[in-house]
C-alpha cells in the first residue's frame, strides 16, 4: 500500500515537473511556429498573421511619416495582433511537448544492444541494428530483447516496462497468443528462440517515438470538414469587413487599415481555429496516458462515434486462462483411458488449454509426458478454423476438439455422438465452461471440462455502455449453450457463438452497412482480418504481429477491456471540439454586437442608443475586444487539453446540455469581459 502511494506520489510530481518543463520550449515554438510555411496550415491564424502584419507596416509607415495621431492605438493593435497567432501556436505546441517528452524517455531505452544471433546452432554475437527480419536469437535471463519477433521455443518471463511502463512482468511464450516480443524489453528468467520480424528502423519502439512526437500527424477528415467551415466563415466577414471599409469612406468616418484588420480578427473564428489542433493532440496524448497507441487522429476520431462494441468472449470477458479441470469419460470407457489420449492428443499443443491438459493427466493419473520425436508421431496443430486438434502416432488417429468439429470428425468415419456425452456437452456448457469431445478414429472416448471465469466487475461497465447507446457483442468460437451462459452472466446485449475469423469478418461488415461504427480487440493472427476491416481495431501487446499491423491502435497493458476507455476518450474529444466550435462562434457574435455600435458611435449619434455596454471610445471599445479576443484563447488551453467534463449521456442531452452551457456561455462571456477590459484601459490610461 505504502509503495503504491510513493509511486503516484512520485508520479504525480514528475508530471507536474514535466508540464513546468514543457513551458519554456512551448513559448519558443511558438514563434517558430509564426514562419509561414508552417503557420498557413492553420488557415484562420494566417489570416491573423498577415494581418497582424500589414497592421506592422501601417503603424511603422505612420511612425516614419511623423503622423502621431493613432500611433499608440495601433502599436497596441499590433501587438496583440501578433499575441493572437502566438497564443494558437503555444497551445499547439504544448499538446505536442508533452508526446516529445515521452518520445525521448523511449529513445533512451533504446539502447545498443547485442544479440546471440543463432547460425547453424551455434550462438554469434552481433549488434542489434544488424539483425534482419526472419533471424532467430537466442534470449536469455538478464538479456534485452534485441528486436520485435516472435517466441518459437521456450517461455520467459518479461519486464516490459521500458516500453509499458508497468512494472510487473509478463509471460512470453511460443505458440498461443502470447508469443510476441518487443524489442528493448528484458528477460527476467528462463530463455526464449525468437523469430524477428521488423528490421532496424522499423520496429515498435521506432514507430511507437515517431506517433508520440507527433512526425507523422495528419489533420484528420472532421477537422478538415472543420477548417473549411472556419475559412468560409472568415471569407464571409472579409467580405463585410471590406463592405464597411467602403461604407466608412463613403461616410467619412476614421476607420483606419490597423482597425478594420482589427476588426476582423475579433469577428473570424480564432478561437476554436487556435485551439482545434491542440485538442487532437491531446486527444492522442490522454490515450498515451492510458497506455494506448493510436495509430492516427483518425483512429481516436472513430472511437467517439463507436456504436458497436465486438469482444471476445476468451481473455475479454473472461479471465482466458482456460484451465482442463475434469476428465468426463463415455460410457464403457475408463476415465484413465480417456486421459491417456487426450495427453497424448495435447503433448505438443503449445496453447494454453493444450498444456492444462497434460498437466491435468499427469497429477491425476501420474501419466508422464511423453517425447512425441521418439514416437513419430503427427501433430494435428489447433486452428480457430477447424477447432480440433489431435496427434496421429502408430496407427492411432486421436483428436480433441468443440463438439460440433469431433462429431463431424467421427461421422466421416461411420462414428457417432452418444447420447450420454451429448448430454455431459450440454450440462459443462450450460454452466458456462467450455467443453472439449475428445475421439479416437470413429469412437468417442469423452469430455474434457474446461473452466473460465467471468472478470468482475465487467457487468456494471456493459451496463454504462448501454447508457451510452453502444450495444456490446460477445464473438466466440465456443458453442451457443457456453456463449449463452457466459453472454447472460456478463450482461451483454447479444453474442455470435461457433465464430470462425470469416465470421467475425462477415459481422463486421453487417454492422458497417447497417451504418453502425464497429470497433473491436483482438490479439490472434485470426483476428487480424477483423481488426482490420474494423473501424477501431485495438491490437494487444502481447498478441501476434499480424494483429498489431492490421488495428489502428495498441494496448501496451494488453487490457481488453481497455477498449471501454477508448471509446470514452474519442466521445469527449468529439464533445471537447464541439462545445469550443459552439464557444467559439457564438463569441463572434456576440463581439460583432459589443462593438460596431461603439465603433461608429462617434459618426452616428443614433448608434449611440445600441451602445448598451457603455464603452469609452470607439478605440477603447476596438482594442479591448482585440485583448478579449487574444486572452480567451489562453484561458482555453486547459479545457482544450483536459477536455471538457464527461459523463456518458445519449448523443441528444449531450448535444442539448453543450448548446446551453457553450452556446449561451459564448454569448455572455464577451460583454462581460470586453467591459471589464475597457474599464482597465480606461484607468491604466492607454486609451
Ligand atoms: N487447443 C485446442 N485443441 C482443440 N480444440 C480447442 C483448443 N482450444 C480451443 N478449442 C475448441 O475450439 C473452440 C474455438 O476456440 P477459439 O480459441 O477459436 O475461440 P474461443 O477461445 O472459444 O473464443 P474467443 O474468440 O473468445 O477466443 C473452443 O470453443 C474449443 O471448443
Ligand atoms: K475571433
Ligand atoms: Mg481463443
Amino acid at each position: 500500500m505504502l509503495r503504491e502511494d510513493d509511486l503516484s506520489n512520485r508520479l504525480a510530481k514528475s508530471r507536474a515537473s514535466l508540464m513546468r518543463a514543457s513551458l519554456l520550449p512551448a513559448a519558443k515554438d511558438a514563434f517558430l511556429k509564426l514562419n509561414p510555411r508552417f503557420q498557413w496550415r492553420n488557415p484562420v491564424m494566417f489570416v491573423v498573421e498577415i494581418g497582424a502584419l500589414l497592421t506592422t507596416f501601417f503603424t511603422f509607415r505612420d511612425l516614419l511619416a511623423g503622423m502621431k495621431e493613432a500611433i499608440n492605438l495601433n502599436l497596441q493593435l499590433t501587438l496583440w495582433l501578433w499575441l493572437t497567432v502566438l497564443f494558437a501556436n503555444f497551445a499547439e505546441a504544448l499538446a505536442e511537448g508533452r508526446g516529445k517528452a515521452q518520445a525521448a524517455a523511449l529513445r533512451r531505452t533504446r539502447k545498443e544492444t547485442v544479440a546471440k544471433k543463432l547460425v547453424d546452432g551455434q550462438i554469434k554475437k552481433i549488434p542489434a541494428s544488424e539483425l534482419r527480419k526472419g533471424d532467430i536469437v537466442l534470449v536469455e535471463a538478464g538479456d534485452i530483447i534485441p528486436g520485435d519477433g516472435e517466441v518459437i521455443e521456450g517461455i520467459a518471463s518479461v519486464d516490459e516496462s521500458a516500453v509499458t511502463g508497468e512494472s510487473a512482468p509478463v509471460i512470453r511464450e511460443s505458440g498461443g497468443d502470447r508469443s510476441s516480443v518487443t524489442g528493448g524489453t528484458r528477460v527476467l528468467s528462463d530463455w526464449i528462440k525468437v523469430r524477428i520480424t521488423a528490421n532496424p528502423g522499423e520496429t515498435f519502439l521506432d514507430r511507437m517515438i515517431s506517433l508520440v512526437e507527433g512526425a507523422k500527424r495528419q489533420k484528420t477528415p472532421n477537422e478538415i470538414a472543420l477548417t473549411i467551415l472556419l475559412v468560409a466563415l472568415t471569407i464571409i466577414f472579409l467580405l463585410a469587413v471590406a463592405t464597411l471599409e467602403a461604407f466608412a469612406l463613403y461616410s467619412g468616418t476614421w476607420a483606419s487599415i490597423p482597425v478594420l484588420i482589427a476588426l476582423l480578427v475579433c469577428l473570424i473564428p480564432t478561437t476554436i481555429g487556435g485551439l482545434l489542433s491542440a485538442i487532437g493532440i491531446a486527444g492522442m496524448d490522454r490515450l498515451l496516458k492510458r497506455n494506448v497507441l493510436a495509430m492516427s487522429g483518425r483512429a481516436v476520431e472513430a472511437a467517439g462515434d463507436v456504436d458497436v462494441l465486438l469482444l471476445d468472449k476468451t481473455g475479454t470477458i473472461t479471465l482466458g486462462n482456460r484451465m482442463a479441470t475434469s476428465f468426463i469419460p463415455a460410457p464403457g470407457v475408463s476415465e484413465e483411458v480417456l486421459a491417456d489420449a487426450a495427453q497424448l492428443a495435447s503433448l505438443a499443443d503449445e496453447t494454453p488449454e493444450g498444456r492444462s491438459i497434460v498437466v491435468l493427466a499427469k497429477n491425476k493419473f501420474n501419466l508422464r509426458e511423453r517425447d512425441l520425436s521418439s514416437l513419430r508421431a503427427t501433430f494435428v496443430p489447433f486452428s480457430a478454423h477447424t477447432r480440433m486438434s489431435g496427434v496421429n502416432i502408430e496407427g492411432r488417429e486421436i483428436r480433441k476438439g468443440a463438439v460440433d468439429a469431433i462429431e463431424a470428425y467421427v461421422q466421416k468415419q461411420g462414428g457417432a455422438l452418444p447420447e450420454e456425452v451429448k448430454a455431459t456437452v450440454e450440462k459443462v456448457a450450460r454452466e458456462g465452461g467450455t467443453p472439449l469431445v475428445v475421439a479416437e478414429g470413429a469412437k468417442v472416448l469423452g469430455v474434457i471440462y474446461l473452466k473460465d471465469v467471468v472478470k468482475g466487475g465487467i457487468k456494471e461497465r456493459f451496463a454504462q455502455l448501454r447508457r451510452m447507446g453502444i450495444k456490446t457483442v460477445m464473438i466466440t468460437g465456443d458453442n451457443p449453450l457456453t456463449a449463452a451462459a457466459i453472454a447472460a452472466e456478463a450482461g451483454v446485449d447479444d453474442f455470435l457463438a461457433e465464430a470462425t475469423p470469416e465470421a467475425k469478418l462477415k459481422l463486421i461488415r453487417e454492422y458497417q452497412a447497417k451504418g453502425h461504427m464497429v470497433a473491436m480487440t483482438g490479439d490472434g493472427t485470426n483476428d487480424a482480418p477483423a481488426l482490420a476491416q474494423a473501424d477501431v481495431g485495438v491490437a494487444m501487446n502481447t498478441g501476434t504481429q499480424a494483429a498489431k499491423e492490421a488495428g489502428n491502435m495498441v494496448d501496451l497493458d494488453s487490457n481488453p477491456t481497455k477498449l471501454l476507455e477508448i471509446v470514452e476518450i474519442g466521445k469527449q474529444l468529439l464533445m471537447t471540439r464541439g462545445a469550443l466550435t459552439t464557444f467559439s462562434v457564438a463569441n463572434d457574435v456576440a463581439k460583432y454586437f459589443a462593438i460596431i455600435p461603439a465603433l461608429f458611435a462617434t459618426t452616428y449619434p443614433e448608434l449611440k442608443a445600441l451602445n448598451i455596454m457603455g464603452l469609452a471610445t470607439p478605440a477603447s471599445a476596438i482594442l479591448s475586444a482585440v485583448i478579449f479576443n487574444a486572452l480567451i484563447i489562453i484561458a482555453l488551453i486547459p479545457l482544450a487539453l483536459r477536455g471538457v467534463a464527461y459523463r456518458p449521456l445519449g448523443a441528444n442531452a449531450i448535444l442539448r446540455q453543450n448548446l446551453l452551457i457553450y452556446g449561451l456561455g459564448g454569448l455572455i462571456a464577451p460583454f462581460i469581459g470586453i467591459k471589464l477590459i475597457d474599464l482597465f484601459l480606461v484607468v491604466l490610461g492607454l486609451v
